[in-house]
């Protein structure tokens, strides 16, 4: 029987990814990242890219929720699937030594019915993965649970078009693509979906996206999540030394 489920029941998966464009990007980096979440008393690791996996796989048995984005950019898009998008992309990172593959399951510019085939494809080829459904919707949970998804995670909420807060939603037809990201990232995670999809899937859910606090986690949590997932607060340095740096911009903003 697969345990990996039942190891990461309560825990905490760090994010650990790095871009180009950032001092922490590559393997080496990545590892050591890893070993510090793990030395934290972190559950699990999220990576993305097969190099980072093998990397870290080389380091710890703990359970890696590993992803391939491909075609990233940054700010992401709105409408493009980047996260684990194709077969091809989703054998790398099973490959690399990930246990549970992180893929989007959101029908941006596909259907339902083409993730399905791209599931059963997966399933035929490594019947043993995990898979947890990166997405944004309840709709998209329900739709991930009938496919046979072992996890749903909020991972893309807030991030598609189906599920941009609708204040932003017009705001994202004139405004710079990077300064609509940095918007989405001041909001609070999504607890109401998080609430829905409790209410909604009986297999597993991961809550992800824009924690930053501690008390979101205890939130989360009592929403009755089983697994909590934390990136940026955790591994990003630039991000968290920039929301320090606009706390001072508030009190003095024409300095
Ligand atoms: C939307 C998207 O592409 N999210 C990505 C998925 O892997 C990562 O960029 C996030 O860092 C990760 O989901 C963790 O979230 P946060 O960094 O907010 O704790």
């Amino acid at each position: 029987m697969n345990t990996i489920l039942t190891e990461l029941q309560h825990k905490l998966i760090v994010s650990c990814q790095a871009f180009p464009g950032s001092p922490l990007y590559g393997p080496d980096y990545l590892q050591k990242m890893a070993m510090c979440a793990i030395k934290g008393g972190a559950g699990g690791i999220r990576a993305c890219w097969p190099d980072n996996i093998k990397a870290i796989r080389s380091i710890t048995d703990l359970p890696i929720v590993g992803i391939n984005k491909v075609g990233f950019d940054d700010p992401q898009s709105l409408d493009k699937v980047y996260i684990t998008p194709t077969f091809e992309s989703a054998a790398e990172v099973i490959e690399a030594g990930a246990d549970i593959l992180g893929m989007d399951s959101t029908p941006r510019g596909r259907t339902y019915d083409d993730i399905n085939k791209l599931i059963e494809q997966i399933r035929k080829y490594y019947p043993e993965i995990l898979i947890m459904a990166d997405l944004s919707t309840v709709e998209e949970g329900l739709k991930a649970e009938e496919m046979g998804v072992d996890v749903v995670s909020t991972t893309l909420s807030g991030y598609t078009r189906s599920s941009l807060k609708s204040s932003l939603l017009e705001k994202s037809t004139y405004m710079d693509e990077a300064k609509l990201d940095n918007l989405i990232h001041e909001e609070p995670p999504d607890l109401d979906l998080l609430k829905a999809l409790k209410k909604s899937v009986k297999i597993k859910i991961n809550a992800e996206g824009r924690i930053w606090k501690v008390e979101q986690v205890i939130d989360a949590m009592k929403c009755g999540v089983d697994m909590v997932t934390v990136g940026a607060a955790i591994t990003m340095p630039e991000k968290i030394t920039s929301k320090f740096v606009n706390a001072i911009n508030t009190v003095y903003p024409s300095d």
